[in-house]
């Protein structure tokens, strides 16, 4: 079960050929500010997959923040905290944390937490207009979606993408394997696949 209701860690899940159903947790993200961002990421993975699911099932959820030094950014309120996120952005490097946690269906728990620093190029102001009209980061940490538009806002990744991007999947399957999750593998008129 994959308890988040992110189109994107769906979309990785899916790419890696692995069997789920969503259910969102709907955790309220307030209240952890005394944490430290990576902290604050795990605990709200943590929350997501304790709240879904039953005894016998595996769960698997993930919390994304963008850390600019001491400020976390979580996803933009309104239009206006948007566009100031963009600007905050523009020109300097962030940090983006995600935290993942995955439950077996014993109740045991296998956590972590991925760092991936990102720097934005300097952007003029229509670049922060034209970003902010497309609306893409609405729904996204730090007000920007890598995967998307954003990408032309990005000048240098150091670390794994797919931690950017909500999941840091080579972890997540790490973690699979150390708990026993059955990953079948590839019928053989699928390897070689290169999609
Ligand atoms: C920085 C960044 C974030 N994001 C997304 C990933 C997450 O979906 C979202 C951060 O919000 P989250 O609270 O981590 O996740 P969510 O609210 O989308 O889903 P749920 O809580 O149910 O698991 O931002 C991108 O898609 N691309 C990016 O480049």
């Amino acid at each position: 079960m994959l308890a988040s209701a992110s189109p994107r860690r769906a979309e990785l899940l899916s790419r890696l050929g692995l069997p789920f159903v969503v259910r969102a947790s709907g955790v309220d993200e307030s209240g952890l500010e005394h944490l430290t961002p990576p902290e604050q990421a795990l605990e709200l993975a943590r929350l997501k997959a304790r709240s879904v699911g039953q005894p016998g099932e595996w769960v698997l959820a993930a919390d994304t923040l963008v850390a600019l030094q001491e400020r976390v950014l979580a996803k933009p309120a309104d239009q206006a905290e948007y566009r100031h996120f963009i600007r905050l952005l523009s020109g300097r490097g962030h940090t983006v944390f995600t935290g993942f946690a995955l439950r077996d269906p014993k109740g045991r728990e296998w956590i972590g937490v991925e760092a991936t620093q990102v720097f934005f190029r300097e952007l003029a102001d229509w670049e922060i207009e034209w970003y902010v009209a497309s609306g893409e980061g609405m729904d996204k940490a730090g007000g920007y979606g890598v995967q998307g538009k954003g990408m032309v806002l990005v000048e240098r990744i150091v670390g794994d993408f797919y931690t950017v991007m909500g999941l840091p999947v080579a972890r997540v399957w790490k973690a699979l394997v150390q708990a026993g999750f059955p990953l079948a593998l590839p019928a053989a008129n699928e390897a070689g696949s290169d999609d």
